[in-house]
């Protein structure tokens, strides 16, 4: 059975992006049919592990799928054409399924009972923690587009955990200088909004008492599409790669890059990861 998409896009995974462009080649060039069934069934092995690890994952709420479903058919460009949002949002701004799932792993594991979370979009990754936390939880969600709350609450609203979502409006960096001000800290904290501010956040987030004691910061986009690790890259590919560096160099975190979707980095305090009487410590 095919494994690849029916349409393409532009893959996330650099790899898969020259596998392709391969793949053009040899049929413009029309060589040996053996040598393009090759090429078709490595990209198919890839598609096939994607597809695995969704079937082998718990499936999503019923909320979260018509979340996700809305996302793809919502019409972003008329809103963007029309002066509506401000952004050109996209439905493949989402985090989705396995990483929602992923999410929910988190949160349960770690006992969170707050989470903040830095890029709402259209409250996929907001609501999949809502539905791990306890029921006295809270997520706050931070958000740009004035257009995405009435769009979120909707949505959110036909869940018993939406209440435990509160959305703060504007842009993030103040949201975020506000909650340190209000001495307010978060077990679990998702960094999802725009790239090139990843760093500036970095610091709020360590410097001003935001993560709780054994608190984790969870990156999204730490690949970006492979420009952390390509030649080519843009200002927000510049941006990762360089906070990626950063990060690494912090002697105050240990970290690990997992490389699910687009790269998800956790990164926790030294003290947090180490036993008492290791030999790193
Ligand atoms: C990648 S999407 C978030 C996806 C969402 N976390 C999910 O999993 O579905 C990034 C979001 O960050 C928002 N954003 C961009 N810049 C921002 C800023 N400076 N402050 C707050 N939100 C911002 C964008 O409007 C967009 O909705």
């Amino acid at each position: 059975m095919a494994q690849q998409p029916a349409s393409r896009g532009r893959h996330r995974d650099p790899m898969v992006r020259k596998l392709w462009e391969l793949q053009d080649k040899l049929k413009s060039t029309g060589a040996a049919d053996e040598i393009q069934k090759t090429l078709d069934d490595a990209l198919d092995l890839f598609f096939k592990r994607e597809h695995y690890c969704e079937d082998h994952t718990s499936p999503a709420s019923q909320e979260l799928q018509e979340i996700s479903q809305m996302t793809l058919t919502h019409p972003w460009d008329d809103l963007h054409t029309q002066g509506i949002t401000t952004w050109n949002l996209r439905p493949g701004m989402i985090s989705g399924f396995l990483e929602g799932q992923f999410l929910q792993f988190l949160v349960s594991m770690s006992n969170a009972k707050r989470v903040l979370e830095l890029g709402m979009y259209t409250g996929y990754s907001a609501l999949a923690c809502a539905e791990a936390l306890p029921d006295d939880g809270e997520v706050i969600t931070c958000e740009f587009e004035p257009y995405l709350e009435s769009l979120v609450k909707e949505y959110t609203s036909k869940s018993v955990h939406g209440r435990k979502i509160s959305i703060r409006i504007g842009p993030a960096l103040d949201t975020i200088n506000t909650l340190a001000n209000e001495k307010q800290s978060f077990d679990i904290i998702f960094l999802d909004a725009n790239k090139d501010q990843y760093w500036e956040y970095y610091q709020v987030i360590m410097d001003r008492g935001l993560l709780a004691p054994r608190g984790t910061i969870v990156v999204d986009n730490a690949l970006f599409q492979g420009q952390v690790y390509c030649e080519t890259k843009d200002k927000n590919g510049e941006a990762i790669k360089a906070f990626n560096e950063n990060v690494s160099r912090d002697p105050r975190v240990k970290t690990v890059l997992v490389p699910i979707r687009d790269g998800v980095r956790l990164i926790r305090r030294t003290e947090d990861m180490l036993g008492k009487g290791r030999a790193d410590q």
